[in-house]
């Protein structure tokens, strides 16, 4: 027996929205975006999507949206962030520009565009654990990485080789997820199944 496909909205202040949602219908769930804190009550998981974090932060506090998403996912709305959506789900980041703030969850440092310049944009396969399958491909674009991680979190993928090797790339806390990388780019819907799973269970 099937139960119905969870509901899972996507942070639509800005940014790679639409990827996400298609994704995630692949995946197996229902995609809806996000704007107005009242969305957030009808949905089990929460995608904030890559774009760039600190205009993200900014419509955030505009929207009035940026202690609604706190206090929903301090209460346990499952999350997914990509790139951006990384250093927003980040309880502690690096390079962020004056007074920028996250909304918070994952206990970990993220630094933002970590990769450099010369390797801003680039691609490599990850072993993300819980992905069976192989690695994925993952696509960064001026991507963040995770510096450290407290005890609460788990690493779930590395840069397997090159200058940045062993950089932590992915990372999970109980029922919240981030990836430095854009798994909504590829057409491989693993990671986004992975989340989907995190939601149903
Ligand atoms: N592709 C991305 O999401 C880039 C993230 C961007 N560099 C930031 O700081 O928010």
């Amino acid at each position: 027996m099937s139960s119905a496909p969870p509901v899972i909205g996507v942070l639509a202040l800005q940014g790679g929205v639409r990827e996400h949602v298609r994704a995630l219908e692949h995946a197996g769930a229902r995609a809806r975006g996000i704007r107005r804190p009242d969305e957030l009550d009808s949905v089990d998981g929460l995608v904030v999507p890559g774009g760039e974090s600190t205009t993200m932060w900014r419509l955030a506090v505009a929207f009035d949206l940026l202690e609604p998403l706190r206090e929903r996912i301090a209460s346990g709305l499952p999350a997914f962030g990509t790139c951006a959506g990384m250093i927003m789900l980040a309880d502690r980041i690096e390079g962020g520009v004056p007074g920028q703030q996250t909304i918070g969850g994952i206990d970990m440092t993220v630094r933002r565009n970590a990769f450099g310049r010369q390797n801003a944009s680039f691609e490599a396969p990850v072993e993300v654990t819980g992905v069976d399958g192989g690695p994925v491909e993952a696509v960064f674009i001026r991507a963040p990485w995770v510096e450290s991680v407290g005890p609460a979190a788990r690493v779930i993928g590395r840069v397997p080789r090159g200058d940045q090797a062993d950089r932590i790339v992915a990372v999970r806390q109980g029922r919240l997820l981030a990836t430095s990388f854009h798994p909504e780019l590829t057409g491989d819907t693993r990671v986004h199944r992975l989340f989907v799973d995190m939601v149903k269970g």
